[in-house]
């Protein structure tokens, strides 16, 4: 039953897939994310280089020279015509930059292009103004060649008017200034002239001046502009400036009347040694700037594109993430490639996927891929991504002995092009956790030049500066708010790669060896160059963990790099996280801190073989450090007591977790020669980068013959117990994974006839954070008959709970939907959002009105429906032990109100007591031929770690 029945997901829709409401609900908001920093592309760094260059120099000489002169119109048209065209650029450039951040493209790196338009209009600009200046003197040149060149100029003989088309004046040898007749008129500046003439003869009429500014006093005869006293200047350039003529005209005037002398039609000159060359001069000059502005121009503009490749190198491009239930996203994620694979909607399939598999979600879709993909019998397959980055790899966690490790060739058969969409070819490994490792063995390469990168990559080479940093160092500088617990945990072993730090990795040593098949064998699909594989041995040659690396890899610490949260608006679930990781994102430490610590608890206390002492560690992380959503305490009695009247052979537990309840299971069922098979869809839970950490509880437990833990999702890793065990061979099933799930899980079991005839269904927190349309349906349809019992949560007294427990008879119902009600719809959204809180909280911590007001919705819309609860758990203190039994109520009465101080938190792991025995379960009655199914064991008192 699908609580968003509107909305459908084009996944689930095409592959009849799960968790298509959820990829929809977590696409409906979104965040922004830094991707990692890519190999520098070289095409922009040239086109950003040559073409803004390229256009200032078609700008500059348009401006510059003949054609502005003799083509004004068509030269500016040009010129406005290549802005118009770069405009458009800048609009795509702003546009793309709209786009990433309207998220209609979910991932662009649209820095180049905004560079590459600046870079446009700076060299427009530049070109069009120094062409502009470049032309004021290339235009006198041109305005002279216009003219006339006169030579052997006699001004005592020539008139004005007979050389008025005169441009260059070549007077004859003999000719000089007359300076006592020199005169200077006053505008602003000083208009000074002096008449030409040719020795001491007195012309017909003066009409040859020099001319300058400001370089005579005006009310004297003191004329001294450019080469007045030069004996060797004798000619003249003319003057061409309009503007000025009228101010020389009226200081000839005024030399006239001054001097009673005639000037009929005056021509002004400057006054120069060879006026030929001065001109052409002015041409070269201008040429000369030009080409000088050229090669400057494109020092200027490559220094611009190096400073922008640096910046750009550090802020890599953006994605817009949507992230929201990190279980549906990956789940719809995974549909995404399995459609892709089998041929379906291609573009949807790489788009969803583009989405995803650079955020720190990613790594979730491995397990069901390789469950889908049918990878059963591997040790545990991890295809992560490295958090936000591009990478992803396959990390195999091998048996100690890494010569008696086999992947099956071509079992996991990815091809390249899926591997790429994966954002292969760019894989890396992390190191995060291997703290043991002692060297890196690199299958197949024996290329030095890669050896090196691996030891920068992991930070051996830089360890060895003297100045190489720890984790404190760095967070002291950036002012991270990093808790000593990150501290610790990360000292030691941080890369740059991941949180921007300097690696302090120090003793690792990196090895080629001879084959990727002797490091191990690659689960992908080797391309033409083959992938290759890193192995990471411990310090007895143990092979600690391994990757997939792709053919084009180059681990350069560029390419890996870690978020900034801190930007992030995010979603509801990544603000809890974020908040508590502000800079780093490791999904390891975000989302698995708890079974970390239980980790080690376990590995810390715990006796090998001795499941009681595991069960302890577990229990004492439970009660005295963090919540852990395990079905401790009065939870476990129910189980014991179920499990005590069932005697089932096999039991199927959804929800792995740290392997707690399975281990607890075997336990008794082993006495029988039972089995536990428990599905995990989170590869952490089943793996972690250093231990195998569920396997590592069971093993210690001494229970891995009876126990076997399937990586996957619920939805399809029980056609593999269909297929291992056969129909009708599960007699108990354990729901402990999601609530809202467990009807559609349970409808999945009946359809595959996985169940036995009077196989029992146990399901937990069915009250918070709740499973509505379960409670519903199995209190509702024929073939169940349940028992609701009212407990409390195991390590958070004061939090009530449900667990129901159903009887199964084969019958008409069997497979079938109950009636709708439309207000459990309601009452499962709500579910959904405390299960994420909680899933980054504490449940302790969601105590309080909310999830009262929740509980107590839950139970008045049930009581509404005429469903309540039928059983309780009462606890007792009995000699600092807690002890649990189930009690039936009576009719009409109700479980007794949780009230007062909580003294079982004060109880150590170990000391929780269930009785069994003693109550009789409603699907008992029921069952044909009446009273238990089986034949309860004689005496079965079950105290975990007592
Ligand atoms: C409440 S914990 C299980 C606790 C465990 N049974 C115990 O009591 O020790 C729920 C676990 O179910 C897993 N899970 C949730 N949905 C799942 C699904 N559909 N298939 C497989 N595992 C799932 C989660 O990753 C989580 O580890």
């Amino acid at each position: 039953m699908n609580p968003y029945p509107e909305q459908q997901n084009l996944f689930a829709e095409q592959r009849g897939l799960f968790g298509g409401y959820d990829a929809l609900q977590a696409f409906s908001k979104g965040v922004w994310l830094p991707l990692p920093k890519r190999k520098m592309n070289f095409v922009p760094l040239v086109v950003c280089s040559l073409v803004p260059w390229a256009l200032f120099v078609l700008v500059y000489s348009l401006c510059s020279f003949q054609i502005h002169y003799s083509q004004p119109i068509l030269c500016n048209i040009s010129v406005f015509v290549l802005l118009a065209m770069l405009l458009i650029v800048c609009v795509k450039a702003v546009t793309s930059r709209i786009r990433i951040f309207t998220g209609i493209a979910p991932e662009r790196e649209p820095s180049w292009w905004i560079f590459f338009a600046f870079s446009l209009l700076l060299a427009w600009f530049m070109g069009y103004r120094q062409g502009n200046q470049n032309f004021a003197l290339a235009s006198k040149y041109y305005d002279l060649g216009n003219l006339n060149n006169y030579t052997m100029v006699y001004p005592n003989r020539m008139l004005g008017q007979q050389l008025l088309d005169a441009g260059i004046v070549q007077f004859a040898p003999g000719s000089q200034l007359d300076i006592q007749k020199s005169m200077g008129f006053k505008n602003g500046q000083l208009y000074c002239v002096a008449p030409i003439v040719f020795g001491t003869s007195t012309p017909v009429s003066y009409d040859f001046w020099a001319v300058g500014t400001d370089c005579c006093s005006g009310n004297k005869a003191d004329f001294s502009c450019r080469n007045y006293n030069n004996p060797q200047a004798s000619g003249g350039i003319r003057l061409m400036d309009s503007g000025d003529r009228a101010y020389y005209r009226l200081a000839v005037q005024q030399a006239e009347a001054t001097y009673n002398i005639k000037a009929t039609h005056p021509l002004f000159f400057t006054w120069e040694v060879e006026p030929s060359k001065k001109v052409l001069s002015w041409l070269l000059e201008g040429h000369q700037t030009f080409a000088a502005w050229m090669v400057s121009y494109l020092v200027f503009q490559l220094f611009l594109v190096a400073v922008a490749a640096v910046v750009f190198s550090k802020i890599g491009p953006l994605v817009r993430a949507r992230c929201g239930r990190p279980d549906g996203i990956s789940w719809a994620a995974t549909g995404a490639v399995m459609a892709y694979l089998n041929g379906g909607d291609q573009d949807g399939a790489r788009e969803m996927l583009r989405q995803m598999v650079r955020t720190k979600l990613f790594n979730q879709v491995t397990g069901s891929l390789a469950a889908r993909m049918g990878i059963r019998n591997l040790e545990a397959v991890l295809v992560r991504g490295l958090e936000s980055s591009s990478s992803c790899y396959a990390v195999v966690n091998p048996p100690d002995d890494a010569e008696q490790f086999s992947v099956q060739e071509g079992t996991l058969l990815v091809p390249l092009e899926v591997y790429e969409l994966l954002g292969g070819g760019q894989a890396s490994i992390e190191m995060v956790e291997l703290e043991e490792a002692k060297m890196v063995k690199l299958g197949g390469v024996r290329d030095e030049e890669m050896l090196q990168q691996l030891q920068v990559f992991f930070g051996t080479l830089a360890a060895q500066a003297p100045d190489a940093a720890t984790l404190q160092d760095v967070a002291e500088e950036e002012d991270l708010d990093l808790d000593d617990e990150v501290l610790d945990y990360w000292q030691g072993y941080v890369q740059k790669s991941r949180c921007a730090m300097k690696p302090i990795w120090k003793g690792l040593t990196f090895q080629s060896s001879a084959s990727d098949a002797e490091a191990i064998r690659p689960v992908f699909r080797p391309g033409e160059d083959g992938l290759h594989v890193v192995s990471i041995h411990g310090a007895e040659g143990r092979v600690l963990s391994c990757a997939v690396v792709g053919p084009e890899t180059r681990l350069e610490m560029d390419q890996l790099t870690c978020a900034a949260p801190a930007e992030l608006e995010p979603a509801e679930i990544l603000d809890i996280t974020i908040r508590r990781r502000p800079n780093c994102q490791s999904r390891y430490e975000d989302f698995h801190y708890k079974e970390a610590s239980v980790l080690e608890t376990v590995v810390r206390e715990a006796r090998a073989g001795d499941v009681t002492s595991v069960h302890a560690a577990i229990e004492n992380v439970g009660l005295k450090e963090v919540w852990l959503k395990i079905a401790g305490g009065e939870k476990a009695c129910v189980i014991d007591n179920v499990i005590a009247k069932q005697r089932p052979k096999l039991i199927l537990e959804f929800g792995t977790y740290v392997g707690y309840t399975s281990t607890r299971m075997a336990l008794q069922v082993d006495a029988w020669g039972g089995k536990v098979v428990t599905m995990e869809m989170d590869p952490v839970n089943v793996t972690s980068l250093k231990e195998v950490e569920a396997r590592n509880h069971i093993e210690m437990a001494g229970l891995s013959h009876a126990v076997m833990v399937q990586l996957g999702h619920s939805d399809d890793a029980v056609q593999m117990v269909l297929e291992k065990f056969g129909a009708h061979s599960v007699d108990m099933v354990f729901m402990d994974q999601r609530g809202t799930a467990f009807h559609d899980d349970l409808k999945t079991l009946e359809r595959l006839n996985l169940m036995a005839e009077n196989a029992v269904v146990i399901a937990d927190n069915v009250l918070k954070p709740g499973a509505p349309y379960h409670v519903w349906r199995i209190s509702t349809l024929p073939h169940y008959a349940t028992d609701i019992i009212d407990l409390r949560e195991f390590g958070s007294a004061p939090v009530e709970d449900w667990m129901t427990v159903s009887w199964v008879r084969f019958g008409p119902s069997y497979g079938q939907l109950p009636q709708e009600v439309r207000q459990l719809n309601e009452l499962a959204r709500e579910s959904d959002r405390f299960r994420l809180k909680a899933m980054a909280t504490s449940m302790k911590d969601l105590v309080g009105d909310p999830l009262d007001d929740f509980a107590k919705k839950f139970t008045d819309e049930f009581i509404q429906l005429g469903i309540r609860t039928s059983m309780y758990v009462r606890t007792d203190i009995i000699d600092g032990c807690a002890v649990s039994r189930l009690v039936r109520l009576g009719a009409g009465e109700s479980p007794p109100v949780w009230a007062g101080e909580d003294p079982r938190d004060e109880i150590q792991g170990g000391q929780w007591r269930g009785v069994v025995g003693g109550v009789q379960f409603a699907g008992e009655a029921l069952a044909p031929g009446g009273g238990y199914m089986r034949e309860p064991p004689s005496r079965m008192t079950i105290a975990p770690g007592g």
